[in-house]
């Protein structure tokens, strides 16, 4: 049984899965999830786990606290962390390998490829990754927050075909069942847009984090690379049935026909700008076919503090994001050469940004929509 036709499946575990009352791991639900691994693999499909759960699993080790602060946190997920791969460790008689991302590592193209080929490598090897935030370590500047996004990421960086987001409700409904009795679940989306994302609330469970906000966002950053995503109940063990015998149990979002190429959808969705360009022009004609177009001259302002090599925003002076881009300049050098007056074409500096590292944000709608929600916020 593969009625889905899956061949590298990512499932996203919420931590209300894992520690369900804040005393630690407990097997209850992870139970189900475990057998659905392991039949996944008997049909010879690939598995990636990314497991949230480590601050909630930690929690019970810190008592009498008066304030749950970032450092407290971070020490009950230092804790946590080892306990929850514990659990899932013995659930299996196959070895587990644990990695701990952070948004840093992700919007960084050279670990980004090493993740990728670490991922590979443990699957070949027959192991399970088993994924996680390295929430010790992050800061606001490199968390991805939420491990639906970081799901995602994950998804998109190990050519999974499907993500599976195994939360505490059926999957997206138009609004939040947990607050509405007649909140009706939608069993498939095609596009997610503004009115898809107005449904969504965020989380009210005492463990979970981004609510359904996030596994949208989530599901747009997974079907944009052209990967089926899932919403489904992880409390139900016959979710996972269903979802062996090819049946919906929750609600899937379809993925895009054309989706982007890896590269521009890492751009895209997993690196943050570290700084804008701000041009005077439309850029009415694609900019990826002849980035050339893109000459000092038209830079009106350069903003923010970035070094050659990373991302940044090229922005229209009014005001729309209209591709994001790997810098050939520093933020210095930019600011320097759009001041100059380079008449001798002999002297032009070469191209700001190159061909291959321009992801254009007008070219990808689910972006443009994302941004207009951004922006309603
Ligand atoms: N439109 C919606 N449909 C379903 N759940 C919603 C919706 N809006 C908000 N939610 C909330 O999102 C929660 C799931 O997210 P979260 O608590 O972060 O869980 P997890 O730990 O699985 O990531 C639900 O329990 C529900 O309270
Ligand atoms: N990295 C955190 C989990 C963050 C998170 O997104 O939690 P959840 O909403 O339960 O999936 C942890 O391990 O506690």
């Amino acid at each position: 049984m593969n009625k889905f036709q899956w061949q590298r499946v990512v499932i996203k575990v919420g931590s209300a899965l894992i520690a369900p009352d804040n005393q630690g791991c407990s097997s209850q639900y992870l139970l189900s999830i475990a057998q659905f691994i392991l039949r996944c693999r008997m049909h010879g499909i690939e598995v990636i786990l990314v497991s949230s759960g480590s601050v909630a699993a930690g929690r019970h080790l810190f008592s009498n606290i008066e304030e749950e602060t970032i450092a407290l946190k971070k020490a009950m997920a230092a804790a946590g962390q080892t306990s929850m791969m514990a659990t899932w460790d013995r659930f299996f008689d196959f070895p587990c390998a644990q990695i701990l991302l952070t948004h840093g590592d992700l919007a960084d193209r050279e670990r980004y490829v090493s993740i990728r080929e670490t991922v590979f490598s443990l699957l070949q090897g027959g192991l399970l990754p088993i994924i996680n935030e390295n929430d010790t370590v992050t800061t606001d500047d490199l968390k991805v927050g939420d491990n639906d996004n970081l799901a995602a990421m994950v998804a998109a960086a190990a050519d999974a075909d499907t993500l599976i987001i195994c939360s505490d409700v059926k999957g997206l409904y138009n609004k939040n069942p947990n607050k509405f009795d007649d909140a009706e679940l939608i069993p498939e989306v095609h596009e997610i847009n503004e009115s898809i994302y107005s449904m969504a609330g965020g989380a009210d469970s005492a463990v979970g984090t981004g609510g359904m906000k996030t596994k949208i966002e989530a599901a747009e950053k997974a079907t944009s690379h052209g990967i089926s995503t899932f919403i489904i109940n992880g409390f139900e063990e016959a979710a996972f049935n269903d979802l062996l015998n090819g049946i919906n149990p929750g609600t899937q979002f379809t993925p895009y026909k054309s989706p982007l190429h890896e590269r521009l959808h890492w751009m895209t969705h997993t690196t943050k700008e570290q700084g804008e360009v701000i041009v005077d022009k439309d850029f009415s004609e694609p900019l990826n076919q002849n980035s050339e177009q893109l000459t000092s001259e038209e830079i009106v302002e350069v903003k923010g503090d970035f070094s050659i090599g990373d991302t940044i925003l090229v922005r229209s002076n009014d005001g729309r994001r209209l591709a994001k881009a790997t810098s050939n300049y520093s933020s210095c050098m930019l600011t320097y050469l759009s001041e100059q007056q380079i008449e001798d074409i002999n002297m032009q500096p070469g191209p700001i940004i190159s061909d291959q590292d321009i992801a254009m944000l007008d070219k990808t709608p689910a972006e443009a929509k994302k941004v207009s929600v951004d922006k309603k916020d």
